[in-house]
């Protein structure tokens, strides 16, 4: 079985050096998994391929270390080149996360293989249409957001006029709906969000700062993950 059978993206943690204060990026997605986060994206918009080469093997091992390599998948954020390079090197690395301006999800499904998971996101304002219409046939499940406005990925949801586009809970309910691929939430969710989130139907949440920036990311972690299940539990 493929990681892609048993992907779970309810609890997703999205990180790269730049969002966690110092700390190694592995333990911060240490701490998260060992409470409960289901899948991890590795993304930098400022580190050398190699650089993210050692960023990903570190949480790679950090996932084994916890007995985790079976439930909690590992993604790179855009870098089909360095997801490649890592699976050359002998690491578990089960897919990428791209959008619409990234390199195309085809060539991502036939350089990594059909066991691989590829994830993407559609502009914040074409999101209904494009769930409605687009082959989804290569895709595992559709990033969307921003839930807020938020300074860790300044262009979501940005539209043409410079505004930004923030996603309801309606928009959510909607896309759900419609969608033939699970739904990951993100872009500015705090924990006081996951009840009336998980209420919309989607499959998920995913966030940076609510974990990375907080002073005990594990303890941000435990009530993200317990708030999520217990909205969805009931
Ligand atoms: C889970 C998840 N959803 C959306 C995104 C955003 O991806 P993208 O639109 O390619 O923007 P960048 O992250 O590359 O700035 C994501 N990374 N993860
Ligand atoms: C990677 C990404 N894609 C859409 S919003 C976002 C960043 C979310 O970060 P935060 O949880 O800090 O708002
Ligand atoms: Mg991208």
């Amino acid at each position: 079985m493929s990681m892609r059978d048993v992907l779970d993206i309810s609890a997703y943690l999205v990180l790269g050096p730049e969002n966690t204060l110092g700390r190694p990026v592995a333990d911060v997605a240490g701490q998260a998994i060992s409470v409960g986060f289901t899948c991890v994206q590795v993304r930098s918009k400022e580190c050398s391929a190699r650089e993210l080469i050692a960023c990903t093997a570190a949480v790679a091992d950090e996932i084994a270390r916890l007995g985790a390599t079976d439930r909690v998948a590992l993604l790179v954020d855009d870098r089909l080149d360095v997801v490649y390079a890592a699976r050359q090197q002998g690491m578990k690395v089960d897919g990428v996360h791209v959008g619409q301006t990234d390199i195309p999800v085809e060539a991502c499904r036939s350089l990594l293989g059909p066991d691989a998971i590829v994830g993407l996101s559609a502009r914040a304002d074409e999101m209904l249409e494009y769930v409605k219409t687009a082959d989804m046939s290569l895709v595992d499940y559709l990033g969307v957001g921003p839930l807020h406005e938020t300074p860790t990925k300044r262009d979501c949801g940005l539209a043409s006029d410079g505004t930004i586009i923030t996603k309801s809970l309606d928009d959510l309910r909607d896309l759900h709906i419609a969608s033939p691929v699970p739904i990951v939430v993100g872009g500015g969710v705090k924990v006081a969000d996951i009840p009336l989130v998980a209420q919309t139907g989607v499959d998920g949440f995913f966030v940076v700062s609510a974990v990375c920036g907080a002073e005990n990311p594990q303890a941000a972690a435990a009530e993200l993950v317990k708030a999520w299940q217990s909205a969805k539990n009931n």
